[in-house]
């Protein structure tokens, strides 16, 4: 494969031998300066251990992982092995590690809307607001490749695409590749550049739209998936008012916002609405 001058970190037919069996085989991709790359498949297809070679926490036993030289990586895991029985804040909880400074801390913490938890102690956060304070974290390193391994768990869906939207400004900001991985085969974040279906090797890759087409996918996922392959995307149609009432995109205001208005629908790329006539791709469906 020939190496790209933006290439954060590339897989080349990679793979991760173990007990007796390929958990991963044939995996190449790579992810760029500027990119979001998500992965997405069934349970067991591999996408930690991917996302642990583009890491470099793996070794691949065949094939070849390359990373720039001096790449500075954050990683989100899916799960975090501390004892939340002790007591720590917010505010120790990020810079733990020590390689963070109070400036850079607090700039994450504003950024990613979590100041005011700083004396909270982390086992008492809600799902979304401990999401946000584990990318707050990753993100005060300035990584150049941030991986985040399912970064929505937990959070419900008006979480879910805020999350998406800060995941998006992170990597406006910061300008860094990032891989994620999603919990959810049937939603992907509509800044996503590239989509990697896994099943133990790749089986389908480009734009979300060129995945939901694909043959692989569909034979992978049925039919149905394929029809329901959502995009985010955030319509700023109304505002929520602080009293609770709402504010709609023609200036008139309401107690509350219509159920058929399309609010917190997940609305799948206009481009994308002939390959999905089964309602826009509303998971709420
Ligand atoms: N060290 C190991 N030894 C043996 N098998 C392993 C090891 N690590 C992972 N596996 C197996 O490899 C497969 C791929 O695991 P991986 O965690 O990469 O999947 P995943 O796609 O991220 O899954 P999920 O969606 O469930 O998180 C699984 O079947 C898992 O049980």
């Amino acid at each position: 494969m020939l190496k790209k001058p933006d290439a954060l970190a590339t897989l080349d037919n990679a793979g991760i031998h173990r007990s007796g069996r390929w958990l991963v085989r044939g995996v190449s991709f790579s992810v760029d300066k500027g990119e979001i790359v998500t992965l997405i498949g069934p349970n067991g297809s591999g996408k930690s251990t991917s996302a642990k070679m583009a890491l470099g926490i793996l070794k691949p036993d065949e094939g070849e992982v390359s990373r720039r030289p001096d790449l500075k990586v954050s990683y989100v895991p899916q799960k975090l092995t501390v004892d939340w029985t002790l007591p720590l804040t917010v505010r120790r909880f990020m810079s733990l590690t020590g390689e963070v400074s109070a400036s850079e801390a607090d700039d994450a913490m504003a950024a990613t809307g979590v100041s005011h938890l700083e004396q909270a102690e982390v086992r008492t956060l809600s799902g979304g607001e401990f999401q946000r304070v584990m990318l707050a974290r990753a993100m005060a390193r300035k990584p150049d490749l941030l991986v985040l391994d399912e970064p929505v768990q937990g959070v419900d869906f008006t979480g879910e695409i805020s999350l998406y939207n800060l995941i998006q400004k992170i990597r406006d900001d910061l300008r860094c590749g990032i891989l994620l991985i999603s919990h959810d085969l049937h939603v992907v974040m509509a800044a996503t550049d590239r989509v990697i279906c896994l099943n133990g090797h790749v089986c389908c890759s480009g734009t979300p739209t060129v995945v939901a087409s694909s043959a692989e996918y569909k034979a992978l996922f049925g039919a149905r998936a394929a029809s329901t392959l959502a995009v985010y995307e955030h319509h700023h149609d109304h505002t929520h008012l602080p009293d609770g009432r709402v504010r709609h995109g023609d200036g008139s205001i309401t107690d509350h916002c219509h159920p058929e208005d399309g609010h917190h629908h997940h609305h799948s790329d206009p481009a994308d609405d002939h390959a999905n006539p089964g309602g826009g791709g509303n998971r709420n469906a």
